[in-house]
């Protein structure tokens, strides 16, 4: 864990970059700083590894004063990565992630091995290898940097916008992969960007800051987009939190109907009556759904034998009661019933929700966003006065 206990920073030339700061970077989580530029998010981070001294206040490192650590030793079990990855432009890929485990001690030889297993972590082709920073793209450039980072498999990593400079697509590659990898690493993360989409896409925790040094939210992604703490947080996060939220806010909350099913290899000539609208939920004899039949297409001298796989429709995707609003709309929307199939945790079928029924939800809670987003910038106004 890292813990800022009434940090301030001001520099020499008097600017307060940040103001009393207090916040706990939770061990084995993603902790994002985000906010408009100058606000103190790079300050913030290289605190924790002094490579800025605070002027007051102090950094713990689970119960370490970090202050009371030399800056090498301390480094040494904190990675670091900063946009356009800051690599040695006169050494090789592998020899640049080799660089760290060899000044740790490590002979060249087992620091390069090492090299290569991480280099396949993040994804870069072995044949990459060899080259020269400057022989690569943008997106193979920060693997490369995050790569480096996690050579000495230090436990905590700061990240400064360590994928900005590259393209969005090539962006959300490299934040899937960074997730996907910290899901087997669990790092400790402090992780800065200046853009709220990639906040909420990788913190576990978001701490959203205002120029001026202070920290005006820190919350989890679907609480900021819910419950913004003031009129300079809803703005920060955006006018379409509202559907953005939707990502986050649990289905379990909508009113599903329920309906009958129809088992596989049962009697065509009894589905009829268990059909809504024309269509007729297929399950298999756990009641896992299969697909929807279109009862209604079937004459009447087609219903007869055995309800079969290739009499189904197979489209529509599933949503689970535990899943989110987002996912409710996508079922109901993609479904060929028009009806959006709802499953449990073990995949049996529970019910279904039409896309206007999802809408309804989703319109009645942007309504009370947007409620809640003029209450916050009237208290503002009136604290101004
Ligand atoms: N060495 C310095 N001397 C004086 N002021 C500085 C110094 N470094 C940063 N600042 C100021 O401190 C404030 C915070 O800067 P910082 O780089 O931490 O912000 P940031 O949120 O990371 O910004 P950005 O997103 O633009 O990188 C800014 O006003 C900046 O101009």
């Amino acid at each position: 864990m890292i813990r800022f206990e009434s940090v301030t920073k001001r520099y020499p030339d008097g600017t307060l970059a940040v103001d009393s700061l207090d916040l706990q970077a939770p061990t084995g989580k993603i902790t994002v700083f985000v906010g408009p530029s100058g606000c103190g998010k790079t300050t913030s981070l290289r605190m924790i590894n002094r490579m800025i001294i605070p002027t007051s206040g102090r950094i713990w490192l689970d119960d370490i004063d970090t202050a009371k650590i030399k800056p090498a030793k301390l480094r040494r079990g904190i990675g670091y990565v900063i946009q356009q990855a800051g690599l040695f432009p006169h050494r090789t890929v592998v020899e640049n992630v080799a660089t760290v485990p060899v000044l740790l001690g490590e002979s060249r030889r087992d620091a390069r091995r090492r090299a290569l297993e991480v280099l396949d972590r993040v994804g870069l082709p072995a044949e990459l290898s060899e080259r020269y920073p400057a022989q690569l793209s943008g997106g193979q450039q920060q693997r490369v940097g995050v790569a480096r980072a996690l050579a000495a498999d230090p436990p905590v990593m700061l990240m400064d916008e360590p994928f900005s400079a590259v393209d969005p697509v090539v962006r959300a590659q490299l934040q899937d992969e960074f997730l996907r990898l910290q899901g087997e690493l669990g790092k400790t993360i402090v992780f800065v960007t200046h853009d709220i989409d990639e906040a909420i896409k990788l913190g576990d925790q978001v701490a959203v800051m205002r120029v001026g040094g202070r920290l005006a939210q820190l919350a989890s992604p679907a609480e900021l987009l819910s419950r913004p703490a003031d009129a300079f947080v809803a703005g920060f996060v955006g006018r379409d939190r509202g559907y953005r939220a939707l990502g986050f806010a649990a289905a379990g909350e909508l009113p599903l109907t329920s309906e009958p099913t129809v088992r596989i290899r049962s009697d065509l000539a009894s589905v009829r009556g268990n059909a809504v609208d024309g269509w007729a939920l297929a399950v298999d004899d756990d009641q896992q759904p299969l697909g929807w039949l279109a009862v209604g297409g079937l004459a009447d001298e087609q219903l007869h034998g055995p309800v079969t796989p290739d009499l189904l429709n197979l489209g529509g995707t599933l949503t689970t009661e535990a899943g989110t609003l987002r996912e409710a709309l996508d079922a109901a929307l993609s479904s060929p019933s028009g009806r959006g199939v709802v499953v449990d945790d073990d995949g049996r079928f529970v019910g279904t929700i039409t896309a206007s029924e999802v809408l309804a939800r989703i319109e009645s809670r942007a309504s009370t966003l947007r409620q809640e987003a003029i209450e916050a910038a009237a208290v503002e106004v009136m604290a101004d006065r």
